[in-house]
């Protein structure tokens, strides 16, 4: 029995004006529950809404104003819903709509209980239809995108298989819209190699991220053991190849899980408020393994965070360390900065030595 998270670009939902492909959803919801009626756990990721509501308004183009994005998909998020549940029931598969937010991600009992609602669904034999909830995010607590969010929740719900699903075949050696020679790369083993490769923000017509985000969401999922395959919604059988496991597309290995699931919660969910510069002997201290970050370690703070926020830990050259929580807020870090535990206790009180903890922190 497998857990899939089966993640739908806008393009794969809505032609470029925002029409539905009602023919194309139908055969991925037969897909889906097939999977389903076979045993496995099937989790929904779905975009789509902005195009609905675009359609519905008759706005010519997707709109870039905030305000009408959110609005957009207001109007657009119950109708695409509706048209997976009535699919999906008629499949004989219940479904649960689930909209999330960042900040339901990055705050970590937020985090715990949106594991806790969807593990009980499918715990039900629930199918969950989710997608970020737009209206009410702004900037700084959004996902960006929903190849992030569906790598979220693939890690959430402990996926053993992430699919990307878009209106192109996979990943190209270079994006073939504007590049005739670029050829399809089949297998990832490792996301490093693909630095020679053009991987644009270039979207289709609805998409926003382009391929890049695709990547960058195999990357994560791929860091949390969960292999990620990217391939077309559209094309009749790929999605099917992919769930069967014959495999289409592009296949991005997973790499052994090196974290806890909270430490994957810390290094890709939580946003960082500030950069902790240190110095040399710290660095060293963090790389080599046991160490928590004492303040005697710290040579700048940069940036405004409390404590319990997360920092970028950086080296005076300004190379990446770590990702980790503060003990202490920005002024309080400031105030001791270089000083030994001692000094430490006497000017913040004793309540902690540590300026991130080894438990509250990731390298790399
Ligand atoms: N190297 C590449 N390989 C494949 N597609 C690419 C590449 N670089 C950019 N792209 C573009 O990424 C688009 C898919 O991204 P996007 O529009 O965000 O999809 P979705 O709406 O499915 O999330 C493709 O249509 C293609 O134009
Ligand atoms: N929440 C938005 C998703 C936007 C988005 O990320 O789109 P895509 O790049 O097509 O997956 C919507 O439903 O329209």
């Amino acid at each position: 029995m497998a857990r899939t998270v089966v993640k739908l670009g806008s393009s794969v939902v809505a032609e470029n004006d925002g029409t539905l492909r009602a023919e194309v959803i139908a055969r991925i919801c037969t897909a889906l529950a097939d999977r389903h009626a076979a045993g496995d756990d099937v989790v929904l990721v779905t975009s789509g809404a902005i195009a609905r509501g675009m359609r519905i308004m008759d706005l010519p183009v997707r709109p870039t104003a905030i305000e009408d994005l959110q609005a957009a998909s207001a109007v657009g998020q119950g109708k695409l819903y509706r048209v997976y549940d009535e699919l999906l029931r008629e499949r004989d598969v219940t479904t649960a709509q689930v909209l999330l937010t960042f900040f339901d991600m990055s705050a970590r009992l937020h985090y715990l209980n949106a594991r806790q609602t969807l593990r009980k669904l499918l715990e039900w034999r629930v199918l969950p239809v989710i997608n970020e909830n737009d209206t009410t995010t702004t900037d700084e607590i959004s996902f960006g995108d929903n190849d992030f969010l569906a790598a979220q929740v693939a890690v959430l719900v402990g996926a053993d298989e992430l699919v990307l699903c878009t209106d192109i075949e996979g990943l190209f050696t270079a994006n073939p819209r504007i590049d005739p020679d670029a050829s399809l790369v089949r297998e990832v083993a490792d996301v490093a190699d693909l630095e020679a490769l053009s991987i644009g923000h270039e979207t289709s017509a609805l998409g926003s991220g382009g391929m890049r985000s695709k990547v960058v969401a195999a990357e994560m999922a791929t860091a949390a053991g969960i292999p990620t395959t990217i391939c077309s919604g559209i094309l009749p059988g790929a999605l099917e190849a992919v769930l069967s496991g014959e495999g289409a597309g592009t296949r991005f290995a997973a790499r052994p899980a090196r974290y806890s699931s909270f430490k994957l919660w810390l290094k890709y969910a939580k946003p960082t408020r500030g950069t902790v510069v240190i110095d040399d002997g710290a660095a060293r201290a963090l790389r080599d393994g046991a160490a928590s970050l004492l303040p005697v370690g710290v040579v700048a703070v940069q940036g405004s965070f409390d404590a319990g926020d997360a920092v970028e830990i950086v080296t005076r050259a300004g190379e990446p360390v770590g990702k980790g929580i503060s003990t202490f807020s920005r002024d309080e870090l400031a105030a001791v900065a270089g000083e030994k535990t001692a000094t430490v206790r006497e000017r913040l009180g004793g309540a902690a030595d540590e300026a991130v903890h080894r438990d509250y922190l990731v390298l790399g």
